[in-house]
């Protein structure tokens, strides 16, 4: 999740303002960008443990993931606080527009800039990893890109100094079974792309959540859960099937043919609240309803302590980011789908989303193509693809709606004209008939690591 920033502390007097809020991300095509965000877990080296246990997610402090953020700290890197204890680092001079973030359990987050090219984001992914690769040594760690946390059990892992966190804590288990391990065991790769205007914003929404399934079976990178192999290609997208239904999954109305800036607000009015910030803190409202404060005078009981008791263009702004749907719109549209992995799967993750969603005449055609089949199809997928990735049933099979989809990906990137169709081999190799990432690691688990995880850390990207 990204840093807190500043808020705008206009009361909200209309509902156009909110649709505002979204419209606000408009912008004609020269000024689209690509922003790759990716999580990884940390572990405690076992040549390097000196009294710690092998393997065990690094807590926050001492020689954890708080130290790793203070060892990065400088001119390039300012520190950003949640009180006292330093939660992320923004990036200055060559880095701006990037920040490191942690998630709840300290997954250690790259929110990448919003660039232009996809060599950009190749280049910032390893840019990345060289940069944390000494400090991470020194403090005896290292890294491992996979979507869920294969070794440890959810009363394992450490929890960051987060007031944000605090509050999601205490409410996750009263709304699913599974939304601490969403919040403590899953890693994600996360692209973030623009639109020109509501009919474009809607277009993508379509296709991107119709076929965010496909591609979390392609990514599908999460097989081991306590040191085993539990019988899912990609736990982290099981996860997500039972975290808070109120805001995450496919709403049927994002497929609608009115879906719109104005239909989306509609919908995240009645997501439950988590918190307002007040005098510079995170004030736990988790449940209320922000329609019901904005519409009724409600105050959440939370706030009823505080003076400030207006809904605030700010508090729409934060609450926006409290949705969790597999497509997420803010100023720009996030994909959701995907377990992280390899930083090569990762570029190639944003390369298919860019290649399908960012030239017009590539767009129109996934249109036609994800409307071939009733969007009920497509819910079944999400279903389906947890347990089975690429084997989940589908009409006429899911690799060759993989490989009609690279094909298309493919023809966007190349009429971008940036020589960027490389990215997608990856990928490609997958819907060809190779194996998943999560297939590759099971075979290994079977056969040469002797049915033994562990193996996979010595896979650690740093
Ligand atoms: N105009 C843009 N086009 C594409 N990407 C953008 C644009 N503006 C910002 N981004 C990207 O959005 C990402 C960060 O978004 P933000 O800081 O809001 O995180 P977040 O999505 O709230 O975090 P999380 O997904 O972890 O909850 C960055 O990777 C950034 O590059
Ligand atoms: N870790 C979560 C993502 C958290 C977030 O950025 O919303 C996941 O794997 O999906
Ligand atoms: N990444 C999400 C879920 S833990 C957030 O930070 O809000």
């Amino acid at each position: 999740m990204s840093n807190p920033g500043t808020t705008n502390s206009a009361p909200i007097e209309n509902r156009a303002q909110l649709v505002e809020v979204l419209m606000r991300g408009n912008k004609p095509q020269r000024q689209w960008r690509i922003g790759t965000e990716h999580e990884k877990f940390g572990f405690v080296r076992p040549d390097m443990a000196e009294g710690r246990t092998p393997y065990a997610p690094p807590p926050y402090m001492p020689r954890g993931i708080g130290a790793l953020l203070e060892a990065l700290s400088g001119p390039d890197w300012e520190p950003i606080y949640d009180g006292e204890a330093v939660i992320g680092l923004k990036g200055a001079n060559t880095h701006k527009g990037c920040s490191i973030s942690l998630e709840p359990a300290g997954q250690f987050e790259l929110s990448g800039a919003p660039l232009e090219t996809l060599h950009e984001t190749d280049q910032e992914m390893r840019a990345h990893f060289d940069l944390i690769r000494g400090p991470v040594k020194e403090l005896g760690l290292g890294f491992v890109p996979v979507g869920f946390q294969p070794l440890w059990g959810r009363g394992d892992m450490p929890w960051m100094p987060k007031s944000r966190y605090a509050i999601m804590r205490r409410y996750m288990p009263t709304v699913g079974a599974l939304g601490l391990d969403m919040m403590t065991r899953s890693s994600t790769v996360q692209v973030n792309l623009d639109f020109s205007d509501e009919a474009d914003m809607a277009r993508k929404m379509r296709v991107s959540l119709a076929l965010q399934p496909l591609v979390s079976a392609l990514m599908a990178n999460s097989p081991f859960v306590e040191g085993k192999a539990n019988g899912y290609l990609s736990n982290r997208c099981r996860i997500w099937t039972d975290t808070d239904n109120a805001r995450a999954g496919q709403p049927p109305l994002f497929f609608a043919d009115d879906f719109s800036f104005e239909r989306y607000v509609d919908w995240v009015l009645d997501v439950p609240m988590y918190f307002v910030v007040r005098d510079g803190k995170n004030v736990d409202v988790a449940g209320a309803s922000f329609r019901r404060w904005l519409e009724n005078g409600e105050v959440p009981e939370g706030l009823k302590a505080y003076p400030d008791q207006t809904p605030t263009i700010g508090d729409f702004e934060d609450h926006l980011t409290t949705a969790f749907p597999d497509v997420r719109l803010k100023q720009f549209l996030e994909m959701r789908g995907a377990d992280a992995g390899s930083p090569q799967m990762m570029v190639a993750h944003s390369a298919l989303w860019v290649g399908l969603l960012y030239d017009p005449a590539t767009l129109e055609a996934a249109e036609r193509l994800v409307r071939e089949l009733d969007w009920g199809v497509y819910q079944q997928l999400r279903a389906d693809v947890p347990k089975l990735a690429m084997d989940a049933p589908f009409p006429g099979a899911l690799r060759a709606l993989a490989r009609r989809v690279l094909a298309l990906a493919e023809q966007g990137l190349r009429a971008r004209a940036r020589d960027e169709a490389q990215f997608l081999a990856p990928l490609q190799a997958i819907a060809d008939g190779g194996p998943t990432q999560a297939e590759h690691w099971l075979a290994l688990y079977k056969g040469a690591w002797g049915g033994d995880v562990r193996p996979i850390f010595q896979h650690a990207e740093v």
